[in-house]
């Protein structure tokens, strides 16, 4: 593979997760970046076709403390993993990518006796999330006052953890949770919440490399806009020159409104970005003060 090495000279390692709940999502922000590569049948380096960057496909949990110890420029994972490696002062957290959002929660079973996480402290955990969980539970082991062998025990599996309490390893369990399916199925219900998270773009705190600096800004700048893209849509509308006031408290934009004059005396256009879960609401409103023609546009990418 000495080939593929001595091509990566000078270029910025851009790590993607390899598999997992952010893969397919990330190979959509790529595109929307237009980072062009050809990901060749099981290789985890690959060479970006128009941009002096490698994207090397790592497991997300590798990413942080590959891209806190500068092996790695730039990255994509989840803020749960970069705390859970210990990383949050090594890395810098530039955007936040709107997608892997879930939570860590603290799981019992539904049927059992325990109803809080101080009631399940002193008793035995099992996560994938040792670091986490360990600081949740020593917490709250010091307010109860449960030292040596009275304090929580935390066990590290590296899977299939929400089977533990089934399978009598555990009295409880910190996992993942987004839609709540895996919990339910497994008998659990959660009880407290470590913390929220969603899937982040890393760069190292103290780069490595500082002539790669305008290209993490550029290709930051770019995904910024592919995921704004995806959160807003363009909002436009023509409305009577005296509404103008209440039309713009209703779309004030993104900075501010575009508003053009109309070739119609007393009437001007309006163009302003707007949240698309909102867009619905938005239209509601443009209508009862009087708005016509009022269109809501998809972006295909922006710059913002
Ligand atoms: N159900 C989910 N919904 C949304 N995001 C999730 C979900 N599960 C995991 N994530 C996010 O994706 C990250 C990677 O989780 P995932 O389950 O894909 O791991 P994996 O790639 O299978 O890792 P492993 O190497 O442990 O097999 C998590 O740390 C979390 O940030
Ligand atoms: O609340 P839900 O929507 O059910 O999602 C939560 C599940 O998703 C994740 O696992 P994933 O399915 O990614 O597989 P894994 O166990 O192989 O990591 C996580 O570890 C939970 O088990």
């Amino acid at each position: 593979m000495m080939h593929h090495l001595e091509s990566l000279d000078g270029r910025l390692l851009f790590a993607i997760p390899k598999k997992g709940r952010l893969y397919e999502k990330c190979l959509e922000i790529l595109a929307g970046a237009d980072i062009q590569f050809r990901r060749h049948h099981r290789l985890d380096v690959c060479l970006v076709l128009n941009h002096p960057i490698a994207l090397v496909f790592l497991p997300a949990s590798d990413i942080p403390s590959f891209v806190g110890k500068g092996n790695v420029d730039l990255g994509i994972t989840g803020h749960d993993v970069v705390l859970e490696a210990n990383m949050q002062n090594f890395v810098t957290e530039t955007l936040r990518l709107g997608f892997g959002k879930c939570a860590l929660q603290v799981q019992v079973p539904e049927a059992g006796p325990i109803k809080t996480a101080q009631e399940l402290a002193g008793k035995r955990i099992v996560t994938s999330f040792e670091v986490l969980a360990g600081q949740y539970f020593d917490k709250i082991d010091k307010e109860l006052g449960l030292v040596g062998d009275a304090a929580t025990q935390i066990e590290y599996v590296g899977g299939s953890v929400e089977a533990a309490c089934e399978l009598g390893l555990a009295d409880g369990i910190v996992d993942l949770v987004e839609s709540g399916d895996t919990m339910r199925a497994a008998g659990l219900h959660a009880i407290a919440t470590v913390l929220t998270t969603e899937a982040v773009l890393i760069k190292s705190t103290t780069p490595k490399h500082p002539h790669l600096t305008p290209l993490i800004e550029l290709i930051t700048s770019r995904i910024a806009g592919v995921i704004a893209s995806s959160k807003f849509v363009m909002c436009q509308y023509n409305i009577p020159r005296g509404k103008l006031e209440e039309a713009t408290s209703i779309t004030p934009g993104r900075r501010a409104p575009t508003i053009s004059p109309l070739e119609e005396e007393g009437w001007v256009a309006v163009s302003s970005m707007v949240e698309k879960g909102k867009s619905a609401t938005v239209m509601d409103e443009l209508v009862k003060i009087g708005a016509e023609d009022i269109l809501i546009l998809k972006l295909d990418n922006c710059r913002v």
